[in-house]
Order: C-alpha cells, then structure tokens, then sequence
C-alpha cells in the first residue's frame, strides 16, 4: 500500500532573485526527480513594503492562483496556512527575519549565511528547540546527488585517509562597475547589509572542507579547526573581496584550504580533495555540483623509487555526472529535505545539522576577527526587535 505524499505548505520571505529561484524550482513536480513521498504548495509570498512586488513576483514565476501576496513579512508570518518559510533577505536581516517566523511559530529555511555572527545562529537554534520548530541553513549545495554520492564514497574509504582539502569560489568581477563602486549599493559589497566574499561565497568554500574534513566522521574523530586567515578589503566599503583561510583539524591532522574572492575566477579545479590513495575534484561551480572526477594518486608522479611499494588500491580513473532532475535549478533538493525532516518530526537536518552550521559560522567569525572586519552594530547583534 503506498501513502499519501506529505504536503509541506510554504511562504516566501522577499522578492529577490534567489527567492524567485527558489520558488520556481518549489513548482517543478517532484515525481520529476523521483520523489514520490513528499509534495510542496506555495501559500503566500510577501515583499517587506509593497504588496505589488509580492503580485508581480506571483505573477513572473506562473504560481498558482490560490498563492497570495503579501506586503509585510509580518502578514506572512501570521498567516495560519504556512508550515515553513524560506528567509531569502540579504545576510544582514537573516537573524531578524528569521527570528520573526520562529517567534510566530513556523518552521525556517533561512539562506546562506545562516546569520552575521554565531552568537546570533546560536539564538536562533535555542529558540527552534524550545519552541519544536524545524530549522536549516540553506546550504543547497549539501543535498545535490554529487554531494551526497561523494560524501558516501568518501565515508566508506575509496579515497584512502582524506589529508588535504583544497575549496574555492570566487567570481571574476569589475567589482565598481557590477557592485555599485564606492557607493557600495549591490549587497555583495555593503557593508550595510554584511556584504563581502566571506559571508556570500565562501561559505561554499568551507562547506566542501566541512563535509569531507568533518561532517562525514564519527564523532570521536571530529575537532574543532585551528583557523589562519588573512584578508584583503574592498578599499569601497571595508567588507571582505579576498579571503584565504587555512583550517588544521587536530584530531585528523587534516588540512583545509578555503579561499574566495570577487576580484579574481574560480581556480580552474576548485575542489580537490586528497585521500591517501586517491583524488577527487569538481569542476566550477561547486554551489551547483553536478559532477566529479576520481582519480587513483598511482596517476600522479610519486617521489618514490621505482618498484617500491605503493598502497594498494582497485580505484579506476573516472568523471560522474548527475545532472539536475526535471529541469530545474537544483534547489528543490533541499525543499525536499526540509519536507522530508518535518514529515519525520525531525527539527533539524542531518545533512547540515545545527552543530555543524554554528560551528562554522564561528569559523568565519574568527576569520573577520583576525581580518579586522566588523559590521555595524546593529547587524551583529542579537536584541530582537530591531528595525535598521
Ligand atoms: N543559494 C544560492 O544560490 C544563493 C543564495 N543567495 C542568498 O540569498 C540572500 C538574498 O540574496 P539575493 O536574492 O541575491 O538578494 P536580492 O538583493 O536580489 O534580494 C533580496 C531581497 O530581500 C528583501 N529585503 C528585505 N530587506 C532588505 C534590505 N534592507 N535590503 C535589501 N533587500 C531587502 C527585498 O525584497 P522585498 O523587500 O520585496 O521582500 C530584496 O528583493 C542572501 O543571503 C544571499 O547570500 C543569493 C544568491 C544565490
Ligand atoms: O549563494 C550564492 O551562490 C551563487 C552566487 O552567484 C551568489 O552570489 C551567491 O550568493
């Protein structure tokens, strides 16, 4: 006998581009991707002061007619029809807004980065256990077919012991001229809204080193990372255009290099990730994974004499893909985990659990303290209701 999908009823926190994104992939059906066990309703999408922008927001991604639009995110929240909202603000607002759909009961999937600082990730996390709530960072790029596949293999040892994971994300931009120049207006760059490469990109960066160097270890083996940093300002505005970070991991003697930058392209290989016996890389861009090449190290030079003895290994040289299902943009795959979890009365994911994303967000708060970058006051702290 099968059962009846669960269907988890959504609203849209602002208008932006992701958010539109987002909710056009929401409409893909997922029996397109073989899912068969959940469903999603778009209820109601608000603009924070313009009920017209919610309209033509409606309008742009064909919703159906029963959606509604809202003009304040404080309609949203109230309306009792919604199980989970999507926070999909600039970085600066995530705490606020998030915050404001936990307090009114609903379930959140806040974007990327969770929230300015770890004190402000770790409020919100105590208020979704004391109030029973589903709460995720949307860190898409954990659930796509590539990410997960990897991180299986990864666990099971094909690669031998992972010593080493290289990571970057960075977009070669003309930074005044996209970004709005001194002026700063484009969130990339204000420092108003906690712009900068860290908090927008490299957070990519450090999720391949976390998923490999930590998350897919048994906890005895997990440690907190010992952080060095440098970074260089955007002379515009003061936010962060290049990040460099290096992460040891004492338990593993593991290393991990993060790196972004808005100044300069991705590295051609900007995932490499260096087990003992073999090695894996992606290809740009790595927020979107969709393949991967393995490689067994008996392919590379080795500083050993000839006929000396190499660890053993059956790994074959290969490039797997696994493209996006059903025409989308790949952000229904984390919709169908948060569906998935609440359906399973779970309040967090396992694929990013709440442990995980406090402990890098206070990874990169100790990068900007080592860098010297500090957002206003307003946008670091946890009081809550503050209008800015
Ligand atoms: N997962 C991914 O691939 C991506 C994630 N992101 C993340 O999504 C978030 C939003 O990015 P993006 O959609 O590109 O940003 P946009 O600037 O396109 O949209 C942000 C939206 O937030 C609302 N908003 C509310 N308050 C403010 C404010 N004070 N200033 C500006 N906008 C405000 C606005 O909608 P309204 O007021 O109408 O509600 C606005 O349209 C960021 O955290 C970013 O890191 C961004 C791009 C890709
Ligand atoms: O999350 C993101 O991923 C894709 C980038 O283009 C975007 O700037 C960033 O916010």
């Amino acid at each position: 006998m099968t059962s009846e999908p669960f269907t988890l009823r959504w609203g849209i926190l602002a208008t932006g581009g992701i958010a539109k994104t987002f909710t056009k992939d929401l409409l893909i059906p997922p029996a397109t991707r073989n899912a068969h066990d959940i469903n999603h309703k778009l209820v109601a999408v608000a603009s924070s002061n313009s009920v017209s922008r919610a309209q033509a927001f409606l309008h742009e991604i064909n919703a159906p007619s029963t959606s509604k639009a809202y003009g304040s995110y404080t309609d949203l929240v109230s309306d009792p029809n919604v199980d989970i909202i999507y926070v999909a603000t600039p970085h600066s607002h995530h705490y606020q807004h998030a915050r404001l759909c936990l307090e009114a009961g609903k379930h959140v999937l806040c974007e990327k980065a969770f929230t300015v600082n770890a004190a402000q990730a770790q409020t919100l996390v105590d208020l979704a256990k004391d109030k029973g709530l589903f709460l995720m960072e949307a860190v898409w790029t954990r659930y796509f077919p590539v990410a997960r596949e990897i991180r299986e293999r990864v666990r099971k040892g094909e690669v031998g012991d992972v010593k080493r994971v290289w990571a970057d994300l960075s977009f070669w931009n003309d930074v005044e001229g996209v970004f709005g120049g001194d002026e700063g207006g484009h969130r990339m760059v204000n420092i108003g809204l906690a712009g900068g490469a860290l908090l927008d990109l490299g957070i990519y960066s450090l999720t391949w080193v976390f998923q490999i160097l930590y998350h897919i270890l048994p906890e005895s083996q997990r440690s907190e990372p010992i952080v060095s940093s440098q970074i260089a300002k955007y002379a515009g505005t003061g936010c962060d255009e290049m990040t460099t970070i290096v992460l040891h991991f004492p338990k593993t003697g593991a290393h991990g290099v993060a790196t972004t930058s808005i100044r300069v392209p991705t590295t051609p290989t900007p995932v490499i990730i260096q087990g003992t016996l073999g090695t894996i890389t992606l290809p740009h861009p790595i927020y979107r994974p969709t393949s991967y090449k393995i490689i067994p190290n008996s392919s590379f030079e080795s500083s050993q004499p000839p006929n000396s003895s190499q660890p053993q290994t059956s790994l074959e040289e290969e490039t797997i893909t696994h493209g996006v299902e059903g025409g989308g943009h790949g952000m229904f795959y984390e919709a169908d985990e948060c569906a998935r979890c609440i359906k399973g009365g779970k309040l967090q994911s396992e694929g990013l659990p709440w442990e995980e994303s406090l402990l890098i967000m206070k990874v990169m708060d100790e990068v900007r303290r080592q860098g010297g970058l500090v957002y206003p006051e307003e946008l670091e702290s946890c009081e809550y209701p503050l209008n800015f």
